[in-house]
């Protein structure tokens, strides 16, 4: 029996019917219910639905065998889980965006962000030194109303950015969600483990 931690939310569709294809009869109740374990015992396996920043922490404790977590996530914080297959789902990417012609506060630039340490890595390594406010949604509002001068984001369609009249200025990194592994028990199901990857491995879609 395996268990796999699911990102509850907007990666969750795209995740189950990536099992789907790779034949994995999974029942209604990943349609429609509110369940957060959901046994399919016929697959011999178990689903565990969480908030996506926490699949990492289930997975990172051996509760749940496997999980399936955004790259931007999986970048945020270092944890000991094994990244096993880029699933190419869910795909986005992060980047700076500020008001257009807008220049950073040169005495004490500020960037607001979901993502604190993979801002303040990409700012150090430009030489840049900035005070780091960390937000936890609606990130977009914040040089709006002059709570900093960038943000660092998640854009998928750039809509939000549109809409609120903030352009893209750089491009930290390329998101898609990914097949993580508990370290042991990728030891000891190994075998079970990799016939699941390779299902799913044949049914990824392309980039
Ligand atoms: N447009 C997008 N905005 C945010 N995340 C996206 C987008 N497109 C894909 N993703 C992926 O989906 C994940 C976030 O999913 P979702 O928006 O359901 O959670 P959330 O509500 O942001 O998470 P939390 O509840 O922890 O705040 C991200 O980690 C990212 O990998
Ligand atoms: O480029 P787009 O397609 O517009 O998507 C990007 C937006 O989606 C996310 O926000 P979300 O909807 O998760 O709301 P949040 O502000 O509460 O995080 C992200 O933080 C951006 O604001």
């Amino acid at each position: 029996m395996l268990t796999i931690a699911m990102p509850k939310g907007r990666i969750f569709d795209e995740a189950v019917g990536l099992l789907r294809r790779a034949d994995y009869v999974l029942p209604p109740e990943f349609d429609e219910s509110r369940k957060l374990v959901i046994d399919v015992p016929e697959e011999q396996m178990r689903f565990i639905l969480a908030k996506p920043m926490d699949v990492v922490t289930y997975v990172e404790h051996g509760v749940a065998d496997l999980g399936i977590a955004g790259k931007d996530v999986l970048m945020e914080e270092e944890r000991n889980v094994y990244e096993l297959l880029d699933l190419h789902i869910s795909r986005c990417h992060l980047a700076v965006a500020g008001l257009p012609g807008a220049k950073m506060n040169e005495i004490a630039p500020r960037v607001a962000t979901k993502y604190p340490n993979i801002a303040s890595t990409y700012f150090r390594e430009q030489g840049e030194q900035v005070e780091i406010i960390r937000l936890n949604g609606s990130i977009e509002l914040a040089p709006l109303i002059g709570l900093a001068d960038r943000i660092v984001d998640i854009v998928s369609t750039g809509r939000t950015l549109r809409e609120n009249g903030l352009v893209e200025l750089e491009r930290i990194a390329e998101v898609t969600s990914r097949l993580i592994v508990n370290p042991a028990s990728y030891r000891l199901n190994g075998g079970d483990i990799e016939r699941l990857v390779d299902r799913l491995a044949a049914v990824i879609p392309q980039p």
